[in-house]
Parts: structure tokens; C-alpha cells; sequence
């Protein structure tokens, strides 16, 4: 089947005629073609975006929220036939796809709802008779581009917010993973959205990210993706003079003390750092365990490392599919090869060997030991399931350790000592810090977002998503 554009509430053919196939990564199968769009489709959809501000802007929140809710009901009723094409396009099991669906739905949902919170303040004025408020008020058409690890919770958590406070949105979907926005844009069609507020070309960042980081009728950029893409960006629209947030990479540590109970500690490392194939900004990559316990937590990981089922996203007793692209299978190869190297591998380090998933890009769960603190499976990103294990003698090394990255998106600790928890959250160095849970999750109504590289620009979703999305107005308000 042929996909469209979605431009000015039309299903639009792009300007190029061209289209791409989209393959899933578990066996090469054809999920259908999507618009190679060019920079003349970003331009029709950002002038559409910018004509709809004029009136989407004036709306009332509760109508714009009926907007949002409708589109949610509609992905409700749809949740199981979604979350399917997400894993045939992604490669995350189905639990997880349909996990993320649900996810999208209650990310409409909250920020429907948050329509109706305050959004500023009165404050009391030197002069008696004056009314000081602030209000906030819309930046008008804003471009969304998105990748393809969380390829619906990732677009609906930038276009809720986004909307609900009056914006018009231009989002440019991974080019691995379009079927997902297109789902969302449906939704949106079938709600009856007016023309022009929801817009979404398919394409290239090279081509269709770039010309709405370069239209002048956009006025803001969120960007999640890596962190080379995300600067080049930032760079570029800064001197456009857009305002921009970005989301980025991680390293993220898991800390198990001793005296951490062993079976539960090892569930929150296998799914911190397996679940999606560990691509994920949040995925554990880091396994940080104190002596007292270690020999205990490595071979209990091992053996349950080696029992995961990798297989058919779609087969119920799959626990990991494969990753997205052989691009990402063979850079994620390749560092386990830069570990095989540099350290000692426990378990996986190869693709499977089963004859049915020799056309997908597997990667066997993989566990490291020995891992220095300055080898590349200690410093860089893998964005694969792959965990580096280290052993320290103390709290203080493993929070030193945990803190020795130029990464800063999520952490986790493993403990029964309150006093260590509480000195853990004061002391690690990342923007979502989980006691006993895994590193990755977000739930909508919270900040999400890093420190140090991981993160610029203001946090996303809950009520901190406002501050990206709005901008203040101070007003004095005097009789005449
Ligand atoms: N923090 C996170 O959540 C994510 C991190 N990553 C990291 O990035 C690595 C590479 O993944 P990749 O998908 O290539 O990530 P990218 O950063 O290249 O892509 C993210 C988004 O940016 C778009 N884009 C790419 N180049 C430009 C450009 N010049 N101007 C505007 N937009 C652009 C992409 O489009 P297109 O799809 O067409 O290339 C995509 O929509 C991963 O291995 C992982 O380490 C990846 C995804 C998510
Ligand atoms: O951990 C999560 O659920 C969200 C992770 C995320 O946003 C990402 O990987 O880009």
C-alpha cells in the first residue's frame, strides 16, 4: 500500500513523486511505501501550519482538548492493530508496541486534561490598583522530529503538549518507522482536527528535517535522536532564531549494592537494558555492582541472560526482536567486537544462530566483565543489549564510577539501605533517577529529560512541557 503526506488536512502526494519502501526488521517483509517528500512539501505543510495558528491559537482549551480526546479514542479502538505495524516496523516485541500505543493514548489523554490547569499567575503590584498577571501564550507552528525507537510515544508526547497550548505542529517521523505518525495522523483526520494544525511529511532528515529547521514559518524545534544530529541542529536553528529542545543519548548506570536482593536486581538489569533491544535513551548499559554481592548478581544475570527467548516480535514468548536496521545491528556488532577486545564476554556477543530469524538484524543479549573505565563499551552509546558489569569496593566508588560519563539521562540504584537511596538521589548525576526500579520508563505526567549531554532546552511531558511549548506575557492591568 501507498502512504500520503498529511498537509493542510489533505492526504497529499509529494512533490517529488517518490516513495520508499518500508521493511520490517524481522524479515525484509514490504509494510507498504511512504513519500521521499522534498523541502516543497515541508514548505506547503509549514505555510499550513502557520495559516491554522491564526484560528487554532483563538480556540478555547476544552475545545482543543476535544481534539485530543477524540484522537485518543480513536487510537484506543485501534490500540491492538497500531502497536501490531509498530512491531512489524520497529522490532519491539508486541507487549511492548501495544505498551506504547496505550502509552501515546494516555499521553493525549493527560495533556487533554491539563488544558484546564492554571497557567499563570496574579502577583501583587507595587501600585494598589493595578491587576499583575502573567498569562502564556502560543509560539505558533512548531517542527517535531522524531526517531524510531518510540515511534508513536515519542511524536504524541511533542504534539500533545504542543497543541493543548495552542500551537500548530509540522512533525517529520523516522524514516524507518513512518507507519506509526501515520497512525496518529489518522486519528487526528477522523477526529476532525481543522486543517493545518497537524501536518506530517515523510522524508529524509537531510532534506525534509533540515527545511524545517531552516523555514523561517517555524518557530521552535523539538528534536529527540542522537547526539551528533541533535547539536548540528540546535546550531543550525539557534542561528534561524527558533527555540529548541533536545533529547539525546545516555550511558546509564544501575547500581546493586550489597545486601540488594539478588532475583529482583537481576530483573530490573535484564529489562533496563534488553527490553526493546536496548534502544533506548534510557536503557541500563552500565551494570555497577559492589563486591559483597557481585559473584552472586554475575552468574544469576548470565543464566538468565542465556534464557531469553530472542525471536518473532510478534511470537507471545518472545522476549527481545531484533534491532531496527542492519545499520543498527552492525554498529551495535561492532562494538561488542571493540568489547570482545577490551574485555571479557560472559554471554551473547553474536547474532543468533536460528535459521528463521537469519533475514532479521538479531543481536544475541550480551554481557561483559573486566571492562575498564576507559574502554568504548564504558564511554559511548551502544543503543543495543549490551551491559558492561564493573566491580567496586565501596558506595563512594560506584557513584563516582556511576557519575564518570559525559552522559546524564537516567540512573537507577539496587538497595535496602535508605541512607544510601537518599545519598544516591542527592548524588548521581542524571535528570530521572529510579530506587529499586529499572533505568528506563516514563510515565506522562512527570518531567522527563537529562543532564549534562543528554538533554538542552527545557524538559518534555508533564507540566514542565509547558515551558517549552509556551511563552510568558506579563500583564498590567490599570483602570482608566
Ligand atoms: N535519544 C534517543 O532516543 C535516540 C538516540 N539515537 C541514537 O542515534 C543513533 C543513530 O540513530 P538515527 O536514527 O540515525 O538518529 P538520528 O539522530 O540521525 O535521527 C533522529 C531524527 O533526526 C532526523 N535527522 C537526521 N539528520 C537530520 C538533519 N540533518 N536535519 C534534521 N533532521 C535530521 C532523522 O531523520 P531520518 O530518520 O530520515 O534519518 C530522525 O527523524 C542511534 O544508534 C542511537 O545511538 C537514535 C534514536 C533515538
Ligand atoms: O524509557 C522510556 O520509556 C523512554 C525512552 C526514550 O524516550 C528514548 O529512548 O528516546
Amino acid at each position: 500500500m501507498r502512504y500520503l503526506n498529511y498537509i493542510n488536512g489533505q492526504w497529499k502526494e509529494p512533490t517529488t513523486g517518490e516513495y520508499k519502501e518500508n521493511h520490517s526488521p524481522h524479515n525484509g517483509e514490504n509494510l507498504g511505501e511512504f513519500p521521499s517528500s522534498a523541502k516543497e512539501d515541508v514548505q506547503e505543510a509549514a505555510a499550513a501550519a502557520k495559516k491554522a495558528f491564526l484560528s487554532w491559537k483563538k480556540c478555547s482549551f476544552q475545545e482543543r482538548a476535544s481534539y485530543l480526546r477524540k484522537a485518543a479514542a480513536i487510537l484506543k479502538a485501534n490500540v491492538e492493530e497500531v502497536g501490531r505495524d509498530l512491531a512489524l516496523e520497529e522490532g519491539k516485541t508486541l507487549a511492548e508496541a501495544v505498551g506504547e500505543t496505550q502509552r501515546a493514548i494516555s499521553i493525549l489523554e493527560y495533556y487533554a486534561a491539563e488544558g484546564l490547569q492554571p497557567i499563570g499567575d496574579v502577583i501583587p503590584s507595587a501600585n494598589a490598583e493595578t491587576l499583575l498577571y502573567t498569562n502564556r501564550v502560543p509560539l505558533g507552528p512548531i517542527g517535531l522530529i522524531t526517531p524510531w525507537n518510540f515511534p508513536i510515544a515519542i511524536p504524541v508526547w511533542k504534539l500533545a503538549p504542543a497543541l493543548i497550548y495552542g500551537n500548530t505542529i509540522v512533525i517529520k517521523p523516522a524514516d524507518l518507522t513512518p507507519k506509526s505518525v501515520y497512525h496518529v495522523m489518522k486519528a487526528f483526520d477522523e477526529a476532525g482536527m481543522p486543517a493545518g494544525v497537524v501536518n506530517c511529511v515523510f522524508g529524509r532528515g537531510s532534506v525534509v528535517g533540515n527545511e524545517l529547521v531552516e523555514n523561517p514559518a517555524i518557530k521552535a524545534i523539538s528534536f529527540t535522536g542522537s547526539n551528533q544530529v541533535g547539536l548540528q541542529i540546535q546550531n543550525q536553528a539557534t542561528a534561524n532564531g527558533k527555540k529548541v529542545q533536545l533529547e539525546m543519548g545516555g550511558k546509564n548506570p544501575l547500581i546493586v549494592l550489597a545486601g540488594a536482593e539478588v532475583e529482583k536486581a537481576v530483573n530490573i538489569a535484564i529489562n533496563g537494558a534488553f527490553k526493546s533491544t536496548g534502544q533506548k535513551c534510557t536503557a541500563t548499559s552500565r551494570v555497577i555492582v559492589e563486591e559483597g554481592i557481585y559473584e552472586a548478581f554475575r552468574d544469576r544475570l548470565v543464566e538468565r541472560t542465556k534464557e531469553l527467548k530472542v525471536g518473532n516480535p510478534l511470537e507471545a514468548d518472545s522476549f527481545m526482536g531484533p534491532a531496527v536496521s542492519k545499520s543498527q545491528q552492525d554498529g551495535v556488532l561492532a562494538m561488542i567486537k571493540a568489547g570482545k577486545a577490551e574485555a571479557t564476554l560472559l554471554c551473547g556477543g553474536e547474532v543468533p544462530a536460528e535459521a528463521d530469524l537469519a533475514n532479521g538484524f538479531y543481536i544475541k543479549p550480551t554481557v561483559f566483565e573486566n571492562v575498564s573505565c576507559n574502554a568504548r563499551i564504558a564511554r559511548e552509546e551502544i543503543f543495543g543489549p549490551v551491559i558492561a558489569l564493573f566491580k567496586v569496593g565501596s558506595y563512594e566508588e560506584a557513584i563516582e564510577m556511576a557519575n564518570d560519563t559525559e552522559y546524564g539521562l537516567s540512573a537507577a540504584i539496587c538497595t535496602n539501605n535508605l541512607t544510601l537511596a537518599n545519598r544516591f538521589v542527592d548524588d548521581i548525576e542524571a535528570g530521572i533517577v529510579h530506587v529499586n526500579s529499572e533505568t528506563a520508563g516514563a510515565e506522562p505526567q512527570v518531567p522527563f529529560g537529562g543532564c549534562k549531554a543528554s538533554s538542552t532546552g527545557s524538559r518534555e511531558q508533564g507540566k514542565t512541557a509547558i515551558e517549552f511549548y509556551t511563552q510568558v506575557k506579563t500583564v498590567y492591568m490599570d483602570r482608566m
